[in-house]
């Protein structure tokens, strides 16, 4: 059964009496990839943690299409900005998560030698986790989500912090994730990463999704005015 698309209808996040995002009502994953764009403090985190059901709403409801939340929480995944490993191997970092959903040992080898391959580890295989480079850890996290098979993965800045090359690397690992037929809903500052990953592009804004379009339409000629000064450089929050 599908599990997309996912819904949020009247979802808002309150704080302390202020609404930090909404209310939001929007549909997401008829795309490939979408990525959301606003300036700091606009309510992307906040989006992303909602939809993977880490934050709950205030108001309204995030609804997987046709599927209880108890399934669609093994059928999706997020990886974080700071990816969280455990004090373990690299290779046991994806095996453990690889057991969490139960599979069996051989299944598991396979699967975490796969990941470990497509993600350029196999040489790292047997290090410590936690001395992982940024960008190392980075694709950790991106080869134990891999190995996972999710159906809609969020990545909240996948880059940020990285080098040219890290980001490199882990911009095809996510056309990779792409290509398999993983829906893709991220955050970005990096406008020209926005260009080159992007189907569609959410300029959120205050809480608020301003607008949302294909990507090359957007970047051609956003449709309102805080996301062409936003585009321009010109808009800070
Ligand atoms: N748990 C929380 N309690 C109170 N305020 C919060 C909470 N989480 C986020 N906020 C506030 O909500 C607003 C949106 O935060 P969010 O992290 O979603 O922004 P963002 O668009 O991802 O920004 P950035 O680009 O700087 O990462 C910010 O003003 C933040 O301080």
């Amino acid at each position: 059964m599908a599990i997309l698309p996912l819904a949020l209808a009247g979802v808002r996040f309150v704080r302390a009496g202020e609404t930090l995002l909404g209310p939001l009502d929007l549909e997401l994953g008829a795309c490939g990839t979408s990525v959301v764009i606003g300036p700091n403090g606009a309510g992307k985190s906040l989006l992303l943690r909602l939809c993977h059901g880490l934050l709950a709403p205030s108001a309204g409801r995030v609804r997987w299409c046709g599927a209880d939340a108890g399934s669609a929480a093994q059928r999706q995944a997020m990886v974080f900005q700071q990816p969280v490993v455990l004090r373990r191997s690299v290779l046991a970092n994806v095996d453990y998560a690889l057991a969490l959903r139960g599979l069996p040992r051989r299944e598991r080898q396979r699967r975490a030698a796969e990941a470990l391959a497509l993600a350029g580890l196999e040489a790292l295989a047997r290090r410590p986790a936690h001395v992982l480079s940024g960008g190392e850890r980075q694709r950790l996290a991106l080869a134990r989500v891999w190995a996972l098979r999710p159906e809609v993965l969020f990545l909240d800045e996948p880059t940020a912090s990285l080098d040219p090359a890290a980001t490199a690397a882990v911009e095809a690992l996510i056309g990779r994730f792409r290509q398999a037929g993983t829906v893709v809903v991220m955050t970005t500052h990096d406008l020209g990463q926005a260009r080159r990953l992007a189907d569609e592009v959410l300029f959120l804004y205050r809480g608020q999704v301003r607008e949302r379009a294909p990507a090359a339409a957007f970047f051609a000629a956003p449709a309102c005015a805080e996301a062409r000064a936003f585009v321009r450089g010109e808009l800070l929050w």
